[in-house]
């Protein structure tokens, strides 16, 4: 009689993984993906399922690390490439939030530190340089990002102002219908001024608010509110907006830091050359800074936050 070999212990097949970072701007939150080498198939069914609030990680967008010589469109002078997608799964130009999370993240990682100096950031708008700083005045003693935006640029000229906007916007919970003033931050933005605070808390954005002409390539569209101005101990004269945001992609967020850019320079172009060049942009999620130089940049500066290390069970998002 032979020896029966006994029955092997059942062994769990292995789970497919994906380590990801969670971290915010201002609450404008995000799925950190590093893929320095270049190796991942990142499908916008991928994105979906990682920004997805309840069957997955949860974020407004997702954004990926990548080596800038494995991305062909990564523009020249950076070593890193920042690759961000909307919740959607759609690709977006830039992020103004997302960027100073790029470089938190790079810091978590062991990839950059302030203390290497400034930061070249390739984006599919160009390259975005971003360096640690000293958080405004009024928020307090704590550690922010800037980052040099570029020019950001009121697409219709003097023309545009003139007219009091070359768009006209329907925002649900409003009355009337709006004019908007299309600005360029490397990504399209639509700007609405609204004269009071009660407006700006009445608009619902739960659906996006409609802009005509209809934009191409879609819009983010910023509903602002100016709240005035003060001056720092410094002399400098700083203006402040409130502002609340629908992204293209994503629904309404509780920050975004090309809105806060566009938004800025949309009030500044109307109220004239005696505006401030610094503005605070207060957003449902926090504060940030915007200040347009006279070289035609904006910088925008706040804070970068990581939250959480996931290592997701990538069986167990829905197929
Ligand atoms: N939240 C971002 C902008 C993200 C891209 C935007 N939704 C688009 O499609 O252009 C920011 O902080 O700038």
């Amino acid at each position: 009689m032979t020896a029966t070999a006994p029955a092997p212990a059942a062994v769990a097949a292995p789970q497919a993984r994906l380590a990801v970072v969670k971290g915010h701007g201002t609450r404008n939150d995000f799925v950190l993906l590093d893929d320095r080498d270049g190796a991942l198939d990142v499908t916008p069914a991928l994105v979906r399922l990682l920004c997805d609030r309840r069957g997955g990680v949860g974020g407004d967008g997702l954004i990926r690390v990548v080596r800038a010589g494995h991305v062909p469109q990564a523009p020249a002078g950076a070593q890193w490439f920042m690759d961000y997608r909307n919740a959607d799964g759609s690709l977006a130009q830039m992020c103004g939030n997302g960027v100073r999370v790029f470089a938190r993240y790079l810091e978590h990682l062991g990839l950059w530190s302030p203390a290497d100096g400034d930061l070249p950031v390739g984006t599919r708008a160009g390259l975005r340089t971003v360096r640690a700083v000293p958080a405004a005045p009024e928020v307090g003693d704590v550690a922010w990002f800037a980052v040099d935006m570029g020019p950001a640029t009121v697409v219709g000229g003097p023309d545009a102002l003139a007219d009091g906007g070359d768009a006209t916007v329907e925002v649900d919970g409003l009355a009337v219908t709006r004019p908007g003033l299309s600005v360029d931050v490397g990504n399209p933005h639509t700007v609405v001024v609204l004269a009071q605070d009660d407006d700006l808390d009445r608009a619902d954005l739960s659906h996006a608010p409609r802009v005509l002409p209809v934009p191409a390539d879609g819009t983010n569209v910023e509903l602002v509110v100016p709240a005035g101005e003060s001056r720092r101990a410094d002399g400098t004269l700083v203006g402040r907006l409130r502002m609340r945001v629908h992204e293209r992609g994503v629904g309404e967020t509780q920050s975004c830091g090309t809105g806060a850019c566009a938004a800025a320079v949309a009030v500044r172009a109307w109220a004239g050359p005696d505006a401030p060049a610094v503005w605070l942009v207060d957003v449902p999620g926090g504060t940030v800074e915007v200040t347009a130089r006279p070289d035609g940049h904006v910088v925008l500066a706040g804070p970068a936050v990581l939250v959480a290390d996931v290592d997701v069970a990538l069986d167990a998002l829905p197929a």
